[in-house]
């Protein structure tokens, strides 16, 4: 076997960018709190983590491209929360949402997290941002963390 590259879960010298959507804010607070404290708990100083609010999900990919750019960040998270309604927005909310965060990942070479919550219900969305289902923002900040180091590895 050839080598092995694995990432530790460290985050003591990282520099983090999140992009938080207000849109069904009373929920993306909380991603945002799960994130915060993951960063944290994994050393992630305080003053090392920027955040950025846009209008909504759609919004996302637009500025975690722009702090990417910027190149002051190991890795950026994107956060927002996506309940479906009546209509087809949902679908092209969240298509545009996971394309261009892949996409300013890819482009720019530094990682972007996918932390976009996409539910059916809005009681899905509530299990998932703290409740029954853990806290994807969290999720999200332990994936930033791996990655940030990864990446720096090749
Ligand atoms: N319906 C949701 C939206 N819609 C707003 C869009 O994200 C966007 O801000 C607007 O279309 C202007 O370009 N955003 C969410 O984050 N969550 C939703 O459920
Ligand atoms: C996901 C959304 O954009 C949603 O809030 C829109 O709801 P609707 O499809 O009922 O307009």
């Amino acid at each position: 076997m050839g080598q092995v590259f694995e990432a530790q879960l460290v985050g003591t010298d990282l520099k983090i960018g999140i992009v938080v959507g207000r849109f069904n804010e009373f929920l993306t607070s909380k991603l945002l709190g799960g994130a915060m404290d993951g960063l944290k708990r994994h050393g992630v100083s305080e003053e090392d983590i920027d955040v950025a609010w846009v209008p909504g999900a759609f919004e996302v990919p637009f500025i975690a491209k722009k702090m990417a750019e910027s190149k002051k960040y190991d890795a950026i998270i994107g956060l927002g929360t996506v309940i479906r309604g009546s209509t087809t927005h949902y679908d092209y909310v969240c298509n545009e949402a996971a394309k261009g965060i892949a996409s300013a990942g890819l482009t720019t070479g530094v990682p972007v997290m996918f932390g976009i919550v996409t539910t059916e219900t809005i009681e899905q969305a509530i299990e998932r941002s703290g409740t029954k289902s853990g806290n994807k923002g969290y999720d999200a900040a332990v994936s930033a963390i791996e990655m940030a180091n990864l990446n720096r590895l090749f």
